[in-house]
């Protein structure tokens, strides 16, 4: 199996690095100091589970990789729209494209049977630009449960979870699945396939959708924002409002706000990706968390006054930031 990780940063190099030790070909596609060290040293991995390095390919010229059986797609979602140039050297008829974002995937709607199915959500997928660069027939979704950071440039630190569920926007349990699957377990990963991706989708979401933005707004760890009283009901509120739009559009994430509220809590002291890159001055991810999930009560007309407080606020923050850039 030959994979590309496409924007291989903290999540992207740390699956690499997994497939790599299981005996994939694996090529990173990075940039900068990252890619430099990388080159020079491999990834280093450092982890509860037992630290290790890996030495696969890494470049930064896609043309050098050629086509591959499955492109893991480690960039920001908001690089989503422009990544095909990136992305086309790697594609043959089969390439599968393995996002690892969070919130709201671009293909959400393809291939759900419903009144919403082929529905394009505006926030998440810009006039279409996201599908032109990565074609709906190739995404296998993939929610990711590993948190990970890049501690210096080539090395990751892989702070907990190894599970990366996947599945076919159809629910269909394909070939190409178990094979990426597969790979990704011997690599030391949790790597199920489910029928039903879209519920994990809205259970992570559940909480990204809060902290996220919060956390960059609070300048809070998510352990912070769960001992403020004041914080801590803005996240319940913000999650209640979150579920009533996925039972709207035809998902029930099946558990109870306490028990994912406690989930986020065992985090500790650790800083959202959102966060983190509000420190180092990059642009914040929130279209596919808020945007999106605002998008949606209008599409179905669920009244979600917090989710759209927050937005509007996190939205200023970001704009600002991007004009400071
Ligand atoms: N980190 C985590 O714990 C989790 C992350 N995720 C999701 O995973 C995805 C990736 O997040 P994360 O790994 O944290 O982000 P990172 O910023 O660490 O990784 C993205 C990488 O892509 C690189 N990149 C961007 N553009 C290019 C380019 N044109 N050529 C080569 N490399 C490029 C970036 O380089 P540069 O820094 O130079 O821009 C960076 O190294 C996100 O969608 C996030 O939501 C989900 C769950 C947990
Ligand atoms: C906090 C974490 C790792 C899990 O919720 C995450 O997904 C993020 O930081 O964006």
């Amino acid at each position: 199996m030959k994979v590309a990780v496409l924007g291989a940063g903290a999540i992207g190099a740390y699956v690499g690095a997994a497939l790599h030790r299981a005996g994939v070909e694996v090529h990173l596609i990075a940039r900068g100091q990252h890619l430099q060290a990388i080159r020079s040293a491999g990834v280093r991995v450092l982890t509860p589970r037992g630290d290790f390095v890996a030495h696969p390919h890494a470049t930064d010229d896609p043309t050098q990789v050629g086509p591959v059986d499955h492109v893991f797609l480690g960039l920001k979602a908001n690089s989503y729209a422009s990544a095909g140039p990136m992305i086309k050297p790697l594609l043959h008829g089969t390439t599968s494209v393995i996002a690892a974002q969070n919130g709201i995937p671009w293909w959400y709607f393809h291939g759900l049977k419903g009144p919403y199915e082929g529905y394009r959500i505006e926030s998440v997928d810009p006039g279409g630009a996201v599908t032109t660069a990565l074609p709906l027939h190739r995404a296998i979704g993939c929610v990711v449960y590993a948190a990970t950071e890049i501690e210096e440039p080539g090395v990751i630190r892989h702070l907990e979870g190894t599970r990366f569920s996947i599945g076919e926007p159809n629910g269909e349990l394909t070939e190409r699945c178990a094979a990426f699957s597969q790979a990704a377990i011997e690599g030391g990963l949790k790597c199920p396939v489910e029928r039903d991706l879209r519920r994990d989708v809205w259970i992570k979401l559940m909480g990204n959708i809060a902290f996220n933005p919060i956390s960059a707004l609070a300048r809070a760890t998510m352990a912070g924002i769960c001992r403020h009283d004041g914080t801590r009901e803005l996240v319940v509120a913000m999650m209640r409002e979150t579920v009533d739009v996925a039972s709207r559009v035809g998902c029930d994430p099946g558990i109870s706000i306490e028990r994912r509220l406690r989930g986020a809590e065992k985090a500790g002291e650790h800083k959202t990706s959102t966060l983190q890159d509000l420190e180092k001055g990059k642009p914040l991810e929130l279209d596919v968390l808020l945007a999106a999930v605002v998008e949606l009560a209008d599409l179905t007309g669920a009244n979600v006054p917090t989710l759209r407080a927050i937005h509007a606020v996190s939205d200023l923050l970001n704009e600002n930031l991007v004009r400071a850039v």
